[in-house]
């Protein structure tokens, strides 16, 4: 079964925007678990818009599910806090500087020297390594020389193309999870998933194993509360 990784830097977002402690981050970490989240994500930034670096060490202290860091690996800083951290996982995530929110996967072509020393840094601090990839079968070929555990499949092209047609908005993920599976690594995806497109993918994308979702899962939070909406994500993930 896909399980449910929570990405909670939008209640980061909320707490930053007037300085204090409200939301409490940690609290709303240890509520997403407690209500069904099977881990939890953060994407620390080096303007710490959202996520903050300190954070990440408290959530390391009370995480008791899979904790998944995501982030630029091209900065010292966030290597030196994963490491420091040693989450479940690292999603290594090739954003630029000042980006508004990630919007393309790795050159694992490109970048296969690079990537393949800096997975080896993590691997060898005993962190599981995911790297966020966009869904063409070369790229996610390539990805399996780096070393990498897993790939994370940038799912914004299927959710901007969902309503059009959904079969032809999956076609290129199923394609590029053939082909992961071929080349025997596992499988994430993430980024613009909401309830009226995670069912599909996720009933359309074998071995599919953990989605991490924020934006649109804290959205329906505050309609149908924290509880109900990690329930009502469970539940497509279960059909
Ligand atoms: C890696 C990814 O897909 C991003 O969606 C991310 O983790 C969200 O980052 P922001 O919350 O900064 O937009
Ligand atoms: N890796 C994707 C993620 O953590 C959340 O993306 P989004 O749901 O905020 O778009």
């Amino acid at each position: 079964m896909t399980r449910l990784s929570v990405n909670i830097n939008k209640i980061a977002t909320l707490r930053n925007s007037r300085g204090g402690n409200n939301p409490d981050l940690i609290q709303v970490a240890k509520d997403c678990e407690r209500f069904g989240a099977q881990g939890i994500t953060v994407h620390p930034r080096p303007d710490e818009r959202h996520i903050r670096y300190d954070d990440v060490y408290k959530l390391k202290e009370i995480v008791t599910t899979e904790f998944n860091i995501e982030g630029n690996c091209r900065e010292q800083k966030f290597v030196d806090l994963v490491l420091a951290n040693k989450p479940h996982q690292v999603t290594l995530v090739p954003d630029a500087e000042g980006q508004l929110t990630s919007n393309h996967g790795w050159d694992t072509v490109e970048n296969q020297a690079y990537l393949k020393d800096i997975i080896g840094v993590f691997k060898n601090a005993g962190i599981r390594v995911s790297i966020f990839v966009d869904p063409v079968p070369r790229m996610v070929e390539a990805a399996a020389t780096t070393g990498t555990d897993r790939i994370e499949l940038y799912t914004e092209g299927y959710a901007t193309h969902y309503a059009q047609g959904r079969e032809l908005a999956v076609a290129p993920y199923i394609a590029a999870a053939q082909v992961a599976q071929e080349v025997g690594l596992g499988i994430n995806a993430g980024h613009d998933l909401d309830l009226s497109n995670l069912q599909y993918f996720a009933e359309s994308i074998p071995g599919l194993l953990e989605v991490s979702i924020g934006h649109a899962l804290i959205s329906d939070a505050l309609y149908y509360g924290l509880e109900n909406t990690i329930q009502m994500y469970l539940k497509q993930l279960a059909k």
